[in-house]
């Protein structure tokens, strides 16, 4: 007989998302009550289990996590739903993704800006050559082209949901906001972990490659 795969329990899926977020906190990913978190506690009616607005997301007890439907409204726990939501909603809807994270490093805000598109526009980041790439769910080398998708930053999430979504489905699991961070997501939440790590590997080398190049490029000119 087949055998069914218990899926996680809800006080298992928060203890494994607390400490998520906890870890994220730790690597100095979303200070300051930036970033936040969502897993997928149950595909229908869509339920997100994520971290409530405003608060440090490096302390968030499991039992302080909030429960928010498909209109973004808090449907169990205390707090606001974050500012973001919306755009997690539609990471899920579109992808399928079983978790989101959303992060404010100094790589992802750096270079989503330095490559950031014109207002309302739609820029990359091609990131080519690189082992690391193989830890995204689908590459299986090194000598392959990705294309992250940058997007103008907007207070407005509608808006911002709205032009994210045609290009959801194309994005390497993950997709860069101008001046803002970085979406991982993943099928679940171990794998949205992985794939934020690897965007974020990605992200730092990028940037310290640009560096490199700068002050090889200045002491070739000073020789
Ligand atoms: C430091 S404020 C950052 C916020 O505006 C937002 O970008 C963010 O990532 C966290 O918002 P939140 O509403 O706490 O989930
Ligand atoms: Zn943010």
């Amino acid at each position: 007989m087949e055998q069914q795969l218990a899926s996680p329990s809800r006080s298992g899926q928060a203890t494994a998302l607390s400490a998520a977020m906890a870890a994220i906190h730790r690597r100095g990913w979303c200070e300051g009550t930036g970033g936040n978190f969502s897993c997928v506690l149950e595909a229908a009616p869509l339920t997100l289990l994520m971290a409530p607005s405003g608060v440090d997301k490096g302390g968030v007890a499991p039992h302080e996590l909030i429960e928010v439907d498909a209109d973004g409204s808090v449907v169990a726990g205390d707090g606001r739903a974050s500012a973001e939501t919306l755009l997690h909603l539609a990471i899920v809807e579109v992808t399928g993704a079983g978790a989101v994270l959303h992060t404010h490093s100094q790589a992802g805000t750096l270079l989503s800006q330095h490559y950031g598109p014109s207002e309302g526009g739609l820029s990359h980041l091609v990131l080519e050559d690189l082992e690391m790439l193989k830890g995204l769910a689908g590459i299986s080398t090194h000598a392959t082209t990705v294309a992250v998708p940058i997007l103008a930053n907007d207070q407005n999430l509608a808006d911002l949901s709205a032009r994210a979504r045609p290009h959801l489905r194309a994005a390497p699991h993950g997709l860069l906001i101008a001046g803002h961070g970085l979406y991982a997501w993943g099928k679940d939440l171990g794998e949205a972990r992985r794939h934020l790590e690897i965007h974020e590997f990605l992200l730092e080398q990028h940037w310290r490659r640009l560096l490199l190049d700068a002050l090889v490029g200045r002491r070739a000119m000073s020789l």
